[in-house]
């Protein structure tokens, strides 16, 4: 059993809260007005075009980044009324480009998620094998970090965020470098913190994962927040295409009913022959 985040009381504030919150760099502002409230036990995906302001907002959420308009709360409090152990301890984040620690090991790594809690040397273990079992690295535990694939570093990165066992967890992109099985794998490991009560907020470019996994999709588009609500709800076809400038089709997903999103336009299926633009084939020479 894992001795993960438990689930709110009544009456508990909602995990994050930002209210009207900014973000202005060089007279510009890489987010700006955005206003929602996320609670306990619900699994948030922020979706949006590159350069939408995804990172920056979760730089806010994670009280990395001081906010330059309006607010965000964690838990009720602001990112400057918490000590920098106890923030480490109410919430977990997985950067987008995840560093690797030179010279430990994949078990020691994932083991630094545990540097905020009071060293108890039984749980910090049962913690460690928890994380290390949920993102398939039973097989690399003794490896040195520095060898690992990107999507393996990925799956340690994402490894030490949920040995932490925050309750609130923040991922950049943490599917990116990830192949199918372990794309799925995380997004299920995150949806079980989601129902022992964690708040994850979780930033993803695909938009499937996002119709699959989340409970609520937040759509950024130039630094503010254009559509909140439901998967089904929000990811309409209008706005996709409003948003990214891609048209694509909504089908459903033949079990779950989820939106599955492909774009509009035809590619050549793999049968079809690849005509020379002109001249002569090689082979034909
Ligand atoms: N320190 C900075 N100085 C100037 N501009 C910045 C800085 N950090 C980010 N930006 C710009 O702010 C905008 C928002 O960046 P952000 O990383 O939040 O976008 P994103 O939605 O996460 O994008 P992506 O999907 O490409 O990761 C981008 O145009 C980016 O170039």
């Amino acid at each position: 059993m894992r001795a993960g985040p438990r689930p709110p009381a009544e009456g508990a504030p909602a995990s994050v809260v930002a209210e009207d919150a900014g973000y202005r760099i060089d007279r510009r502002d890489l987010v700006g007005g955005v206003s929602f409230a996320l609670e306990p036990g619900t699994l948030t995906a922020m979706v949006g075009p590159n350069g939408a302001g995804k990172s920056t907002m979760l730089g806010l959420l994670a009280g990395d980044l001081a906010p330059s308009a309006g607010s965000v709360r964690i838990a009720g409090r602001l990112p400057g009324q918490w000590r920098p152990r106890e923030l480490a301890l109410h919430r977990s984040v997985m950067l987008q480009q995840a560093t690797s620690n030179f010279g430990f090991s994949v078990a020691e790594s994932v083991g630094m998620g545990r540097l905020p809690h009071d060293a108890d040397p039984g749980r910090d273990r049962a913690a460690v094998e928890a994380a290390v079992a949920e993102s398939d690295l039973a097989a690399l535990r003794d490896r040195d970090v520095t060898t690992l694939s990107g999507g393996e570093a990925a799956r340690v990165a994402y490894a030490r965020t949920s040995a932490q066992q925050a309750p609130v967890v923040l991922l950049d992109e943490p599917t990116a470098a990830l192949d199918l099985k372990h794309q799925e794998g995380l997004l299920a490991a995150a949806r079980e913190r989601r129902d022992e009560g964690a708040c994850v907020v979780v930033v993803l470019h695909d938009l499937n994962l996002a119709a699959r996994y989340a409970d609520r999709v937040l759509v950024f588009a130039a630094g503010r927040l254009v559509a909140d609500g439901a998967p089904a709800d929000v990811l309409t076809e209008e706005r996709i295409e409003a948003v990214y400038g891609q048209r694509v089709h909504i089908l459903r997903h033949p079990t779950s009913r989820a939106p599955v999103i492909v774009p509009a336009e035809e590619v050549p299926g793999p049968g079809t022959p690849v005509r020379p633009s002109g001249g002569e084939t090689a082979a034909g020479r």
